[in-house]
């Protein structure tokens, strides 16, 4: 059986300047020690403009908090206004990505073909995407939230090989427990998480399967996250409202001794 390192991520979503996310660094890295990085990868997605503070803070002062953007375009460069290129979230030393978050799928239109061209742009530049699928409340009322999220995964990873998926971080987030404090149970996690797990296998192979990450997103505070990390395939969380707040983030991160 393969060890996962879990994996904490706090979505900032379009919350804190880059003088708020400079405080909200420090205080993340004056409260975490070395035994956390060691037990969990942590990581933030601010928003584009606070990316070369953070970067400029994490370089300095040598932090082994990680970071990355909420979003890439699926173009290199040219005429594309308003857009960010993989390879300028690369230079600015950004380890992860996320595509695809049911924000960007609702408000933007952002469908799986997007999100593939948005994962394949992400590999082009070094950097590792975290592809986000869930169900909203009407297929979840169906019982249809195992094909329906296995659907966005296949149309996520299309064409893309296992080489580069090994890496990849898939977030199962239910868009109907996102900012609405409705946490799913950790079997309704479990269940998804673990069929997302064994379609893996299918299209590639188990030991690629073993290896890829899944976290579990929506609700998630320190409160609940240690029941939802006891399931045997979610490997970590997508966490959006509680990141905001440094000492909920750390207590998440520290979800062992909750
Ligand atoms: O969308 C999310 C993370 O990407 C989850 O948001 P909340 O934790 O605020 O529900």
């Amino acid at each position: 059986m393969t060890t996962r390192t879990p994996l904490m991520a706090g979505n900032w979503k379009m919350n804190l300047n880059h003088l708020e996310a400079i405080a909200h660094v420090q205080k993340l890295s004056f409260a975490l020690a070395d035994k956390d990085y060691d037990a969990v990868e942590v990581a933030v997605l601010p928003p584009f403009v606070d990316l070369r503070s953070v970067q400029t803070l994490v370089d300095g002062d040598k932090l082994k908090i990680k970071y990355g953007a909420q979003d890439i375009s699926a173009h290199d460069s040219g005429a594309y206004t308003g857009e960010i290129s993989g390879s300028m979230l690369a230079k600015l030393k950004c380890t992860y990505v996320a595509v695809g978050h049911s924000e960007r799928r609702q408000y933007h239109g952002e469908d799986d073909a997007t999100c593939n061209a948005k994962v394949k742009a992400a590999y082009r530049h070094g950097l590792t995407p975290i592809l986000c699928v869930g169900e909203g409340l009407d297929v979840r009322k169906a019982g249809e939230q195992v094909p329906y999220t296995l659907a966005q995964l296949d149309g996520g990873l299309a064409d893309v090989p296992a080489e580069q998926v090994e890496s990849i971080v898939i977030a199962y987030e239910p868009v109907w427990a996102i900012g609405t404090g409705e946490v799913a149970t950790p079997e309704d996690a479990q269940e998804v998480c673990g069929a997302i797990r064994g379609r893996l296998a299918e299209l590639y192979s188990q030991e690629l399967a073993d290896t890829v990450r899944i976290q579990y997103g929506g609700s998630v505070k320190s409160g609940n996250i240690a029941a939802i990390m006891a399931q045997p395939d979610v490997d970590g969380a997508l966490i959006g409202g509680a990141a905001l707040d440094a000492d909920e983030f750390v207590k998440i991160v520290r979800f062992r001794d909750q």
